[in-house]
Parts: C-alpha cells; sequence; structure tokens
C-alpha cells in the first residue's frame, strides 16, 4: 500500500511547532497550567483538578450537571491558553451537532479567536471527515454517499423480496437493526459468515442478506451510518501508516458521554489513541511528516492524552450497542487512568435532583451516587393528569403561556416526549394557541419525500455510481418511464456488468419506444451536465481548490429547471403540491445560504453536511422558540423549564422494551435524564386515554412516577383524581383546526453546523478530462471492437455465445447475444466484459 499524503496537508499536521522539551509531543512551548488560571476560578476543587491534570488517561464520572460537560470545554481553553496544544491537536467528541455546536462556542467564548482549527464534533463526522480523506486507500470514491435508514431499508425491502426471505419473517427493520448491531460490534460479513450456523435456515438467510446489502453499498460507492465509524476502524487496522497520521496529530482526545459509546466507537479511540511506533515513525519522517521532537526515548511518538466523562446512570442507547461496559472498563484499559468524582450539582433545584435520585436509586447494579445541590429546594414539581393527550397538551401550552408572562423566555422552555409520535397532540395545540416552537430533530425536512427527490438529483450528480438516488428520480416528475423499463435497464446494467447510469446511456439499444428512450437520455445528459457544472477550471485543479466550479446552488437550480421538479408541483391539483414545491425552493435558498458562507466548499461537502445533520438532530437554537424533541435527543441540554410529557405505561417505559431484559431499567434512565434536564421548574404529565395507530386506548401512570416521593410533586390534577371522577372515558377530541404539524421542522431548516466539515475531493494533478471522468464514471473500453451476426464471444460471467444481432451506432452499439447456457442477453460493445473468440 502506499503512504496518502496530502501535498496541501489540510490537517495542518506540518504547522505545529515542536517543543522539545515536552514529551507528550508536538505542542506549542507550555508556558503551564498556571497562565490559565482565570479558567479554572469559578471550579469547584475536583472540578479544578480535573481542567488540570497532565496524565495520559483520566476518567470524569459524575451525575447529571455536575459539570462534566464544563469541565471538557475548560479543559480544552486551558490546554491551548496554557500553550501547551495547538488548536489542531485537539480531537473533541460529542453526541450530536447540537453538543458539538455549543461546545464549540463556549470554548470560543473562553478563548476568542484561537479555538479555530480544533475538531469539535460528533464520531460520525470525525470519521466521515477521515474517510473523505483517505477514501482512495479504502478503494472507496471520495464522493460516496451517506445512506440514511431509509435508504437502508429501501435497499432492504429489495433483497428481501428478492431472496423471498419474508417467508422466514424477515422484514427490512428487523435486517437493518441486526445488520447495525453487527457493525456496532465490529463483525462484518466475513466474520459473520465464520461464525453462521449453517443449519439454521434463518442464519443462513441472513447472511445472504448481509451479503447482498454489503455489495450493493459498495457497487453504489455509499456506506450507512454504521460504516462511517467501523470502516474508519477498519482503515486505521489496515494501514497503521494512515492511522499514524491522525495518532500524531491529535495529541489530547476529549470524550463526552462517554457511557454511550458502543463498541465500535471505543475501538476507534483506542486506534487514535495508540502510540505510533518506531518503524512508522521513521516511514513519516521519509515522507516528510514532522516527527522530530515528538518522539520519546524509545523512538515511539507516545500516544495521545485522553480524557473521558460520563455517567453511567445516563445510558441510554443499549439499543444502539451502547456498552456501559466501556465506563465500568476504562480503568483496566488504561491502567494508570486518574478517576476523577464530581458530586455537587450545579443545574437544577434539590427538589428536582430529589426525584430523580429517587427514581435512579431503584436500578440495580449501579454504584449509589446522590445528586446534590447548594441552592435550596426550589419549586415543587408540578403533575398533571389529562384526559386526553389533547388535554395535557393544552395544559402544557396553558403552562407556558404563564411562564413566558412570569417572564421565562421560550427558548429557555423545553416540552420532550418518548416517541415523535406524541408531536402531533402537542403541535396541534402549539398551533392553535400561536406558540412559538419548533421540533428539534423530528419529522424532518430532509425525510420529506419532496426533498429527498431533489436531493436524489444532487446525490446523483456526485455519486454515479450510487443507484438508489438515479432510481427514485427516473420518473420524477413523471417522464413515462415505468416499471418494466426500469427493471429493462437494471437488467441490461447487471448483465453488463455496467453502472445503472451507464446502461442508461445505451438506452436507445434496449427496443424501447423512442419517447421513453428519449426521457431516460434526456435525464442521463442532465446529470452528466449537471456534473460538467461542478469541475474546476484547469487552474483550480492544478491547485486542489474548487475554482470555476458551479456553485451548490446553481447546479441545483439547473437540475429543478431542467427537469421541471418545481414546475410539476407548482402545477398539480394537489394542494399538498404547493406546500412541497415550498420546500424545495426552501432547499435551494439552503443551499445558496451554504455557498455564501462556506466558499470554496462543493457539492459533496453540502451533502454531507445534510446526511449528518438529518440523523443525528438538527443544528442550532432558533432562540425565541419552545424546543419539542424526544428524551433521547434531550441528552446533556438543559433548560429552565422542562414538561415531561406522556408518563404512561406503554410510553415510558415503552412497551417495546418493558418485556426485554435490562429494557425498563434503560427506560428509567431516560426518565432519569429527562427529569435532570430542568432548573428550577419541572412539569410531569399524562393522558389517561391516548390515540395510537387510530384507536384510542386507556393510558395507565408510569411506574416510575410511584417512585417518585409524593411531597415532591404538587398534583393540579392527579391520577387518582382523575380517574375517581370516572375520567377513563375521553373528552370529545377537540375539533382540528390548523392540521397537523403545519409548523415545525420547516423553520428549523435554515441553521447551519459551525462545524462544519470541509472535505476537499482529492484532485490535485487529475488533469480535468479525467477528473470529469471520475464524476461520471467510466469502466473498461473495448475499444473499436467489432462484431457481426453470426460472430462467438467469451463473457467474463456467461461464457461462450454467439451474437445474433447488432443495434446502435458507435460507442453505443449493442449486441444481442444467444449464449450457449446463460440464454439471450444485450450487451454494450464498447464496455462489456468480453472477447471476441
Ligand atoms: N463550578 C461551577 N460553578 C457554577 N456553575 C457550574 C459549575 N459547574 C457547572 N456549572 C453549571 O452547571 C450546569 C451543568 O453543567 P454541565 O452541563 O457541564 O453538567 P454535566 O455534568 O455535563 O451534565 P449532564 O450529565 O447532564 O451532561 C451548567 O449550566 C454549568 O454551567
Ligand atoms: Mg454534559
Amino acid at each position: 500500500m502506499t503512504l496518502i499524503l496530502h501535498p496541501d496537508d489540510p490537517t495542518g499536521w506540518r504547522e505545529a511547532p515542536v517543543a522539545a522539551s515536552d514529551k507528550r509531543g508536538g505542542g506549542p512551548q507550555g508556558a503551564g497550567p498556571a497562565a490559565s488560571d482565570r479558567l479554572t476560578a469559578g471550579l469547584n476543587p475536583q472540578q479544578r483538578e480535573a481542567v488540570e491534570y497532565r496524565g495520559e488517561a483520566l476518567l470524569i464520572v459524575a451525575g447529571a450537571g455536575s459539570g462534566k460537560t464544563r469541565v471538557l470545554t475548560h479543559r480544552i481553553a486551558s490546554l491551548i491558553d496554557g500553550r501547551e496544544a495547538w488548536p489542531s491537536q485537539i480531537l473533541a467528541i460529542t453526541f450530536t451537532n447540537k453538543a458539538a455546536a455549543e461546545m464549540r462556542e463556549r470554548v470560543e467564548a473562553l478563548l476568542g479567536e484561537a479555538a479555530g482549527g480544533m475538531w469539535i464534533s460528533t464520531f460520525h463526522s470525525a470519521c466521515v471527515r477521515i474517510l473523505r480523506r483517505e477514501a482512495a486507500a479504502m478503494g472507496l470514491s471520495t464522493t460516496f454517499t451517506i445512506y440514511d435508514s431509509a435508504d437502508q431499508r429501501t435497499i432492504l425491502k429489495r433483497i428481501i423480496k428478492e431472496l423471498d426471505a419474508d417467508t422466514l419473517g424477515f422484514t427490512p427493520a428487523s435486517a437493518q437493526a441486526k445488520i447495525s448491531k453487527l457493525k456496532n460490534e465490529l463483525s462484518d460479513v466475513e466474520t459473520y459468515a465464520r461464525n453462521v450456523n449453517t443449519n439454521d435456515p434463518n442464519d443462513v438467510m441472513f447472511l445472504e442478506i448481509f451479503r447482498q446489502y454489503t455489495r450493493r453499498l459498495r457497487d453504489a460507492s455509499a456506506l450507512d451510518f454504521d460504516d462511517l465509524i467501523s470502516e474508519t476502524v477498519y482503515l486505521f487496522r489496515a494501514f497503521p501508516k494512515v492511522a499514524a497520521l491522525y495518532q500524531r496529530r491529535f495529541r489530547h482526545i476529549l470524550v463526552d458521554e462517554y457511557q454511550d459509546t458502543n463498541h465500535a466507537q471505543y475501538a476507534l479511540i483506542r486506534e487514535l489513541t495508540r502510540p505510533v511506533e518506531p518503524d512508522v515513525v521513521a516511514e513519516l519522517d521519509e515522507h516528510g511528516v514532522l516527527v522530530r521532537g515528538m518522539t520519546d526515548a524509545s523512538g515511539r511518538i507516545p500516544g495521545a492524552s485522553l480524557t473521558v466523562v460520563g455517567d453511567s446512570d445516563q445510558s441510554i442507547y443499549a439499543f444502539r450497542g451502547a456498552d456501559i461496559r466501556n465506563i465500568v472498563e476504562f480503568e483496566r484499559d488504561f491502567p494508570g487512568a486518574k478517576v476523577v468524582l464530581l458530586e455537587q450539582n450545579y443545574r437544577s433545584t434539590q427538589n428536582i435532583l430529589s426525584a430523580a435520585n429517587a427514581v435512579i436509586a431503584n436500578n440495580f447494579d449501579r454504584k449509589e451516587k446522590k445528586l446534590w445541590t447548594a441552592d435550596g429546594d426550589g419549586d415543587k414539581i408540578t403533575g398533571y393528569t389529562g384526559y386526553s393527550a389533547h388535554d395535557e397538551a393544552q395544559f402544557v401550552a396553558d403552562e407556558i403561556e404563564a411562564l413566558h408572562r412570569a417572564g421565562v423566555a421560550y427558548r429557555d422552555i423545553a416540552v420532550f416526549y418518548r416517541t415523535n409520535a406524541q408531536t402531533r397532540a402537542l403541535e396541534e395545540i402549539f398551533v392553535r394557541s400561536a406558540l412559538p416552537y419548533r421540533v428539534v430533530g423530528g419529522t424532518k425536512f430532509y425525510e420529506r419525500a419532496e426533498i429527498k427527490d431533489a436531493m436524489a438529483y444532487l446525490i446523483a450528480v456526485a455519486n454515479p455510481l450510487d443507484e438508489l438516488a438515479i432510481r427514485r428520480i427516473l420518473n420524477t416528475p413523471k417522464r413515462g418511464i415505468g416499471p418494466a423499463t426500469e427493471t429493462s435497464i437494471a437488467s441490461f446494467a447487471e448483465q453488463n456488468d455496467l453502472s445503472f447510469r451507464q446502461a442508461m446511456r445505451a438506452a436507445d439499444g434496449l427496443g424501447l419506444g423512442p419517447k421513453v428512450t428519449k426521457a431516460i437520455l434526456d435525464l442521463a445528459n442532465l446529470l452528466d451536465e449537471a456534473a460538467a457544472m461542478l469541475v474546476p477550471s484547469q487552474k483550480g485543479i492544478d491547485e486542489g481548490t474548487n475554482e470555476g466550479a458551479a456553485k451548490v446552488s446553481d447546479v441545483l437550480a439547473h437540475l429543478l429547471d431542467r427537469s421541471g421538479l418545481v414546475e410539476t408541483l407548482r402545477n398539480s391539483r394537489d394542494p399538498q403540491d404547493e406546500t412541497r414545491a415550498e420546500n424545495v425552493e426552501e432547499l435551494l435558498a439552503q443551499t445558496k445560504d451554504f455557498d455564501r458562507e462556506n466558499p470554496g466548499a462543493g457539492l459533496v461537502d453540502f451533502l454531507t453536511q445534510v446526511s449528518l445533520v438529518a440523523a443525528a438532530d438538527e443544528l442550532d437554537d432558533a432562540s425565541g422558540t419552545v424546543s419539542l424533541m424526544t428524551l433521547h435527543t434531550a441528552k446533556g441540554l438543559e433548560y429552565h423549564a422542562v414538561f415531561l410529557t406522556g408518563i404512561e405505561e406503554g410510553l415510558l417505559p415503552h412497551q417495546m422494551s418493558a418485556t426485554e431484559p435490562g429494557g425498563p431499567a434503560e427506560e428509567r434512565r431516560l426518565f432519569y435524564v429527562g427529569i435532570t434536564r430542568a432548573r428550577k421548574r419541572l412539569y410531569l404529565s399524562l393522558a389517561m386515554s391516548r390515540a395510537q395507530f387510530g384507536e384510542v386506548s386507556v393510558a395507565m401512570p408510569s411506574r416510575y412516577l410511584q417512585e417518585i416521593p409524593d411531597e415532591l410533586i404538587d398534583w393540579k390534577q392527579s391520577p387518582g383524581m382523575a380517574t375517581s371522577r370516572g375520567g377513563t372515558q375521553p373528552r370529545a377530541l377537540n375539533a382540528r383546526r390548523g392540521g397537523y404539524g403545519s409548523g415545525g421542522s420547516g423553520g428549523a431548516w435554515g441553521l447551519r453546523d459551525r462545524d462544519l466539515e470541509r472535505f476537499s475531493v482529492t484532485k490535485a494533478a487529475a488533469p480535468k478530462a479525467e477528473w470529469a471522468n471520475r464524476v461520471t464514471g467510466t469502466v473498461r473500453d473495448n475499444g473499436d471492437l467489432t462484431l457481426e451476426v453470426g460472430d462467438r464471444i467469451r463473457h467474463t460471467d456467461f461464457g461462450e455465445g454467439t451474437v445474433r444481432q447488432v443495434t446502435g451506432e458507435g460507442s453505443k452499439r449493442i449486441a444481442h447475444v444467444a449464449f450457449d447456457t446463460a440464454g439471450q442477453k444485450k450487451l454494450l460493445i464498447k464496455i462489456a466484459p468480453i472477447e471476441k473468440l
């Protein structure tokens, strides 16, 4: 393998001056912690100790609101301020984009400009950044697509159908969950195949599903979310020299919410904190990567220092493979690690903390830990039992108005729920009450069909191998290309070992009607044209910049205009289509903002940003609005007033987890996370009946409610009271006005990632034509191979056969071949894997 070195060294590896005395590696000459006294002022002694500790591994374990995240930010600031590390030598990992943006803000507030160049990001963003840069080493296109959960399910649905796997009970969701679990355990197809029980038809079938899924993603040059982490781990393991570049660069790695890391994420951290061995150091040196002064006496570059913070009581991602053992076993994995415990809570009132303590105490197998504050009891918790979900929502809306009148800003109020479906009633009432609100990470803008359509155009341009994207837009807007045509293109592609897109270009030889043929070619041409717009000028290519390339917004505008996507929506009679057209135009506006704010960034950067944001959460607080979000999204955040809604059996604990081992305990931790987000006011509410899946059913108060001592809650309408009034019958559901969800998520789209990652596609030194080819995708070329009726040929897959007919012109000539064993096939002569006998 060859070492990938970056001519422009975009990560700043070469910039760091060397402190010969600083054996921990290459940071600026340290003035020592004393210089950053002002950064430790206002911290308690344990927090200060954690900020100032300078060993190799540090574990901070503490309950909610005790300042763990605060310690991380101060620690980063202190390293930089004390000139012990360059910002570029710091990698801080948080769980959501929102948390990353907040952390960056806090560090910037402490340091000002000096904070630039730091990597503060989620695991996924950091990995995408690495993978885009190193894609070549993995045999992956730098423009690889990131598949979200819906994309995964579409592919799995096709595979399951083809394999008739549904007869064995496989569903796209079940296969997806299983694949995700395996990937989070760093188990790939080969590993799974080795351990599969060949006598179990289910296992054998799953293996085939997994295998096909993996192949399709590879063919499409696509990665799913779990791949982002696991592929980075494989990359580092397979290419120690690539790994060394990052091991050398990041001298301080800090991970927030460590209790929720899964095995793959854990492995990634292990790789990143490994020392660089002397032989690799020597090779780096040979390649001009600065290593002098970074090595210790044995000639190694020591591993990065690692700081992790977490709270095992807040572990809520077991379903995604999070492994609490990562935190429990930290001391074993990192011998000599320093452990700091924080005890005092600075966030909430004592009443809120007492409720949290009482609830979490019911979990066994945990270290006893009690949250306390010096700030006093504060108000009691307010409880409310609604007759229906609407009644509950009305209570929430009324209380929010009351808080607002009392001077609490909307942005300092949040409403949490267990499942996204619960937003319906809340949104309906909020819209009616004209309450400004925003759904964080809810029904996402990007998940809307029309946005996915428009995005699919962009994806098809960026990654010509992405079959999913191109098939999505093949007949969107309608252009007369039916499913039969789609299938014949797909099988032509399959038979000729072509991508779907290449097969489209050969449409005129497929024997389709002239109108359909034209429609297919027009679409292929439109995509090629758009791809050509993205090619930088020769100067840009020479200099490795995007100079001369069209802006993302121009490309999208061109695609929308020429495809007629917006126009079709505008001309439709369906009243919903007007909103859809507006949404697509909103996307266009978004690309304009992107272009303005990220000069030099390209289409792939935009697509990456969207996929990362869409999957994890939304970006920023639109100030002045109440935030609605799931309990999972709420992690790490805090608000003056918090409403926990739907505290009912079946919702919390959720019915899916109630029967699973460890399920109720994990749900209890989720409740605990919710409670501990509140600073001053906490509201717990439930409904006596709730409509789910179109059916109204009686709801029971959550078992967790009973775990909170009575004296802490002031019930405005108690579960008991409501029942004694015979209130299990739902009150007539409020008449619907305003429709569901007409506000909400659209407004959130306008926010952006401060931590935006810019991935420059490796294009230095590629001449324009080659670069253009890379964008549109080229394969083998048989030159002017002439074939005539009666010729015998050999195909790599189909064996030998006889040419029956030749149609088409020039590079689009197609041979109709009768294979001896494989039947009739149509082959594109120019590129099919064939030879003349
Ligand atoms: N020493 C301190 N003095 C004053 N305020 C503090 C101190 N330490 C932390 N805080 C404040 O307490 C609140 C909680 O801190 P932080 O968010 O860092 O806690 P955490 O341990 O990360 O919580 P969680 O477990 O919920 O993520 C924040 O508002 C923070 O600014
Ligand atoms: Mg925190």
